[in-house]
């Protein structure tokens, strides 16, 4: 008999703001191999000697600025997702787990295995490949699975930057934003340092490498954060019609000395107003769920960065979150995997 089953996964957020949950979070993040990808040694050096014993400290008052009475912005959407799928599919059991903290990826994997689950489809809320996202959810999901002795088969939904109606639904859902006056669209992506470009392009000889890497068609676009980044932007520039000039790309929230993915938002926040940019709208399609990346960095700080430097209006589009338009793709996709299994 078949029992199929459903699972979304996203990043995590600490239990609560407190400096402890904090700190205990960013080390499970931190220590990630493929957050961190220095050699073990300096990965433990770095993060216990240099990052651990600051960062909780700052990044727990940032956290708090943004803090729901539910909890965090991140995992609230999530459980609304996951609840939207469970109500789309009332014959399915859909279970929702965080790489890091909680709920945890053990726990769910423990919960679908008691419940005799024979056919999973693994759901990474991540439009764009990152082996710091994607590659490392998905990683770990199998390792359970296995550890677990759990003999289910998978499917796992494929990154979905430019799936016509995931660009449909943001679109819809930034519409309202896009029918006041603005003088420029930005669309700020999650930077990753731009040596994790060149370890996911399997050739080792594109991205980075030829000229316009990401616009010259080529088998690593399949795992190139850039160049999804880029597909994105564009379609959904196409969709909305808007005309070259009026959008710009950068990305955000770069951590440590390396160089990260350019343009940097900060950067661009500061220099738009001089370059005549006065009202400006952002909108943040790398997360589906908005968390402190786009709530506190770019809504509170980004929005200050901006009127400091001469800007007058700005807005950052919320993220699909629970917008019908979205719930309609995901709760979609599930149905095509259960057409696919005769279920
Ligand atoms: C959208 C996908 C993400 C990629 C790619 C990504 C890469 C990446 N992130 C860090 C460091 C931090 N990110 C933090 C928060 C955070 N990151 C993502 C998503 C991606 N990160 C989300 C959704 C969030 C928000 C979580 C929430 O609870 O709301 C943080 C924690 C906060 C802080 O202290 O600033 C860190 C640290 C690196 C180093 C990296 C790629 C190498
Ligand atoms: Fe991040
Ligand atoms: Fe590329």
């Amino acid at each position: 008999m078949v029992k199929p089953a459903v699972l979304l996964l996203n990043l995590g957020s600490p239990d609560s703001t407190s400096v402890p949950d904090v700190r205990r979070y960013l080390k499970e993040f931190l220590l990630d191999e493929r957050v961190i990808d220095a050699p073990a040694p300096v990965r433990n050096f770095v993060v216990r000697g240099m990052i651990l014993p600051f960062r909780p400290k700052r990044s727990s008052a940032a956290y708090a600025k943004v803090w729901t009475p539910e909890g965090s912005p991140l995992i609230v959407s999530s459980q609304q997702q996951r609840q939207a799928v469970d109500a789309g599919n009332p014959e399915v059991m859909v279970e929702l787990a965080m790489r890091y903290g909680t709920p945890s990826i053990p726990e769910a994997i423990a919960r679908l295995k008691a419940a005799g689950v024979t056919h999973l489809f693994i759901v990474p809320l991540y439009p764009h490949y990152a082996m710091s996202s994607y590659e490392t959810v998905l990683v770990r999901v199998t390792e359970e699975i296995a550890a677990q002795g759990f003999a289910v088969k998978t499917e796992t939904l494929q990154p979905f930057y430019r799936d016509d109606d995931y660009i449909s639904a943001l679109v819809e859902s930034a519409r309202p934003y896009l029918e006041e006056p603005y003088d420029l669209l930005l669309f700020s992506y999650h930077g990753i340092p731009e040596r994790h470009l060149r370890k996911s392009d399997p050739s080792h000889a594109h991205c980075l490498c030829v000229p316009d890497c990401c616009a010259t068609p080529n088998p690593a676009h399949a795992t190139c954060y850039r160049h999804q980044c880029l597909e994105t932007t564009r379609a959904f520039v196409e969709k909305a019609g808007i005309p070259e000039g009026k959008f710009a790309f950068s990305f955000q929230s770069r951590l440590g000395r390396d160089p990260w993915l350019k343009p940097y938002t900060d950067h661009m926040l500061e220099e738009l107003p001089g370059r005549g940019v006065k009202r400006l709208r952002v909108i943040c399609p790398a997360f589906v769920s908005d968390c402190l990346e786009t709530l506190e960095e770019i809504a509170m700080e980004g929005k200050e960065t901006f009127l400091e430097a001469g800007g007058e209006d700005f807005k950052q589009i919320p993220c699909l979150n629970n917008h019908p338009a979205w719930l309609r793709v995901l709760n979609d996709r599930v149905g095509l995997w259960l057409d696919s299994l005769g279920a």
